[in-house]
């Protein structure tokens, strides 16, 4: 019988947790070797310095969004992983906050050839138990991740009420109707439940959301409107099937810690509307390690990175990702919190 590699892809709006339960399988799971394929929107790689590291095999993918950007490079990756695959058991997928995943999926369950070498175990859709029912609102692909998936792990489920927990996995049922919902308390992943769950055999490549309610999710119509460029190593670009757009800023000299901090709060109790996740990795020289700095809606969170070795580049890179954002606005605000500004 021909060798075969398990994939699982791992979905969820931006901000649910996706990183955070891959850094749980892949510590929690230690005799499978993972190869994990990381797929950022911005140019620029974040979130691979915020997974532990290891033997992994670990592709970072941040020339476009997988799901849009379908893709000789996928299929490139494919090519490579499979040349080692001597060296991992199970490749995940991580896709972007805003990719619809049955695009991702979509070579899996129509090309012969990778369906000879890879074989799609199951969707697997990260949701924030404080955030969904506004996303939902907000954004049709938040929908699209729910409803491809056959495993809906609730997330954050420390931040709501018990009662609000089961109302919400009745919207998340409306939705999809076949998942099994699984409820993460307190950053308990259960990574075995969620690796027993595989694919339907009748799903079919690219479905719509089941009973959506009328009039419970007002939909936003995607733009295609051409991104502005803007200085020297920022940008601002758009995800090409959605009005959601993406910032990069970077800045080298040392960035205040406290001061970003404070800004921020501020930023995101007046000013964050239509701001749907900040990430960023901080430099300042009188710190042996990286600052992580992330926002997902209104909550701030900071913590220790991984150490600047000798030969990084050391530069705070901060990526804001969100709608009709104004890079101006931003870079204005990041200046005003660097050292000796
Ligand atoms: N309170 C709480 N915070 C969590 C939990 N899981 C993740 N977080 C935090 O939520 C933030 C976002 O988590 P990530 O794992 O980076 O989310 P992601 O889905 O990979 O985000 P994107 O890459 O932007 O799509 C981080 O600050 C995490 O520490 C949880 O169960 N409870």
């Amino acid at each position: 019988m021909k060798e075969t590699r398990e994939v699982s892809i791992l979905t969820g709006f931006l901000g649910a947790g996706k990183t955070t339960l891959l850094n749980a399988i892949i510590s929690g799971k230690a005799k499978t070797r993972f190869a994990i394929v990381e797929n950022e929107i911005g140019e620029e790689s974040i979130d691979a310095e915020l997974l532990i590291k290891g033997d992994d095999n670990i592709v970072e993918l941040n020339n476009g969004c997988l799901c849009c950007t379908l893709n000789d490079n996928l299929y490139d990756i494919l090519n490579q992983l499979w040349l080692r695959k001597s060296s991992w058991d199970h490749l995940v997928i991580e896709a972007t906050g805003i990719a619809d995943p049955a695009n991702i999926a979509r070579p899996f369950l129509t090309n012969e050839s990778v369906q000879e070498s890879f074989h799609l175990k199951r969707v697997i859709c990260v949701v924030d138990a404080e955030l969904i029912e506004d996303q939902l609102k907000e954004t049709e692909v938040a929908i699209q991740q729910i409803a491809f998936s056959e495993v809906i792990l609730l997330n954050k489920s420390e931040k709501v009420s018990v009662a609000y927990l089961k109302e919400l996995q009745a919207i998340l049922k409306t939705l999809n109707p076949f998942a099994e919902i699984l409820v993460a308390l307190e950053n308990d992943f259960k990574i075995d439940a969620l690796f027993n769950r595989e694919r339907f055999s009748n799903f079919y490549s690219n479905p719509k959301p089941f009973l959506t309610p009328k009039g419970m999710f007002n939909l936003m119509p995607a733009e295609t409107a051409a991104a502005p460029k803007f200085g020297l190593g920022n940008s601002h670009r758009k995800h090409q099937h959605s009005d959601i757009e993406t910032i990069l800023l970077r800045y080298t000299e040392d960035m205040d810690i406290e001061a970003i901090q404070h800004r921020m709060m501020v930023f995101l109790l007046t000013q964050s509307i239509g701001v749907y996740r900040i990430k960023g990795i901080l430099f300042n020289k009188n710190y042996e390690n990286r600052v992580i700095l992330q926002t997902v809606g209104k909550g701030m969170s900071v913590s220790t990175g991984h150490p600047w070795e000798e030969g990084d580049k050391r530069e705070s890179k901060i990526v804001i990702i969100g709608k009709r954002l104004s890079i101006y606005g931003f870079d204005r605000m990041f200046r005003s919190c660097l050292e000796n500004k």
